[in-house]
């Protein structure tokens, strides 16, 4: 749907560039820059698309790209590490980024998903405005929603810019979160994961 007073055609993928376009230049105008200099002329469009990409996790679906699985009778931990991530902190609007790592057991059935399938999981929730906590409970939520397995660990590294080049000004300090549903709730089990998340 196109925002009120805007040419249907204009969005990509659910975003309204122009309106990007328009608030950018209201910010550069706000910090008492130029926004018509040469160097700045073309920033608006830059910004749209980049944040275009940035926030693209809002406009898709878990659900869909969960939907494939394979049967391979596999019941035990599945686990893809060193996931590289880029969010966006909801409170400043400036990147947070590192890795996450994401293992499931499947369900009795042996229902797998594609590994790259995880991966993806991870950016459409990276690729909007965000905390790590809820980035990292949504991912593991969205595994025991659409794939039903026995349980599944999400744990999540990042460094916050917002920590690192304003405010509190502390570079390198990582945040670690975890979330875990299900049967690798159980200590031997959870304790086996997380050595296999923590051993790199
Ligand atoms: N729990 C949590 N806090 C975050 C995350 N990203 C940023 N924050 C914090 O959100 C808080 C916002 O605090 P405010 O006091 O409202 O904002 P602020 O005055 O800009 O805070 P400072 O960053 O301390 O300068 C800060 O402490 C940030 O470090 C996150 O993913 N999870
Ligand atoms: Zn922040």
């Amino acid at each position: 749907m196109a925002a009120q007073g805007q040419t249907p055609g204009h969005e990509t993928a659910g975003v309204d560039l122009p309106r990007i376009e328009a608030a950018v230049r209201e910010i550069l105008l706000a910090v008492g820059e130029d926004p018509d200099r040469e160097g700045l002329r073309e920033t608006p469009t830059r910004v749209a698309g980049a944040y275009a990409d940035a926030f693209s996790g809002l406009h898709e679906d878990p659900a869909e790209l969960l939907a494939t699985t394979f049967d391979i009778g596999h019941e035990e931990l599945v686990l893809v590490r060193d996931i590289s991530l880029y969010s966006m902190c909801e409170h400043h609007l400036v990147p947070f980024y590192g890795v996450a790592h994401v293992g499931y057991i499947p369900s009795a059935e042996g229902h797998v998903t594609g590994l790259s399938k995880l991966a993806r999981l991870v950016d459409i929730y990276a690729k909007r405005p965000q905390v790590q906590e809820q980035l990292t409970s949504q991912i593991v939520d969205a595994l025991m929603e659409h794939l039903a397995p026995q349980g599944a660990i999400v744990v999540v590294e990042c460094e916050h810019l917002c920590m690192s080049m304003r405010g509190v000004a502390k570079p390198g300090a990582k945040t670690i979160t975890s979330a875990v549903r299900g049967q690798l709730r159980d200590p031997a089990t959870r304790s086996e994961a997380m050595s296999l998340i923590m051993r790199g």
